[in-house]
């Protein structure tokens, strides 16, 4: 488990029509084993949010720190999921699992093959070592894609959309996998989706951005227990005060928008 401490932090690059401004001074903390969900627009900087948590970005401005150390001193111990599952054709579910633990030494690990066993059950993919990744579904590349970030023991996972490009339930499905095994292992987890359903039914706290230049609009807690119910009245509740707090968010920056101009 990790905490995160964002200071103030801005984000401008460089672009061919001048300096952008992708995140605009946000301070914002994430406590041991809490699961936020980063909620916004299209553009608004939450991959670069996850990018500047695992140390990939250089903040302009501000500073970020993971249990107390700078994230450039010291890159956090972080597993990072995409949407896409990015895993090698070539290679058996078995041998990217392998390939993962390998990274760092090059050379087999202790116990290699009880921990890919191990983390194969946690995911539901006991049976399937052999096969490749056109022998699976879309839904199973993407529990190995998760396989292969647990199988490091990261503290963080920094998940960037994992479900987005799925069928609905099948998504709902590996929602549920994911929270029971997060109530088990409660890592940090830092979830990026711009699904407001999806971040009701999974965080303990959302935090919906602005369109850039990015601020944070609205913190919304969820103190609902877990798991919970697509549909259930007590979901819906939260479902609709977070789509009130992204309109809001939305027709003050228009305003602001005009205003400026
Ligand atoms: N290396 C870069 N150089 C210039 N601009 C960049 C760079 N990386 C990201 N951006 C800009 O930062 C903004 C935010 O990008 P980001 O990918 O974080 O958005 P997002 O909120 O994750 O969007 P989406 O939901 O569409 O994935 C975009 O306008 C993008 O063009």
């Amino acid at each position: 488990m990790s905490n995160i401490e964002i200071r103030n932090l801005t984000k401008k690059f460089d672009t061919n029509e001048g300096p952008l401004t992708v995140i605009d001074d946000i301070t914002l903390n994430v406590d041991d084993g809490e699961f936020v969900c980063l909620l916004g627009p299209s553009g608004s900087g939450k991959s670069v949010t996850l990018n500047c948590i695992a140390g990939l970005l250089d903040a302009t401005e501000g500073e970020i720190a993971v249990d107390g150390v700078c994230v450039h001193q010291k890159q956090p111990n972080y597993g990072y999921i995409f949407q896409q599952p990015r895993l090698m054709p070539w290679r058996t579910v078995e041998e990217n699992l392998q390939f993962a633990l390998r990274a760092e030494t090059g050379r087999p690990v202790p116990n290699e093959k009880k921990r890919i066993a191990d983390v194969l059950e946690l995911m539901n993919l006991t049976g399937y070592e052999k096969f490749y990744m056109h022998q699976i579904s879309g839904g199973m590349q993407n529990r190995v894609s998760i396989a292969r970030s647990y199988i490091r023991n990261p503290d963080l996972l920094l998940m960037d959309e994992p479900f987005g490009a799925l069928d609905e339930m099948t998504a709902r499905k590996l929602r549920s996998e994911l929270v029971s095994t997060w109530m088990r292992d409660r890592r940090t987890v830092v979830f990026v989706t711009h699904d407001i359903i999806e971040a009701c039914y999974l965080a303990d706290r959302i935090l919906v951005y602005t369109p850039k230049p990015t601020r944070i609009a609205s913190v919304i807690s969820i103190d609902l227990p877990r798991p919970r119910i697509y549909g259930s009245e007590a979901l819906h509740e939260v479902e609709t005060r977070v789509l009130a707090a992204c309109e809001q968010s939305l027709s003050q920056f228009t305003a602001e928008s005009a205003q400026a101009n």
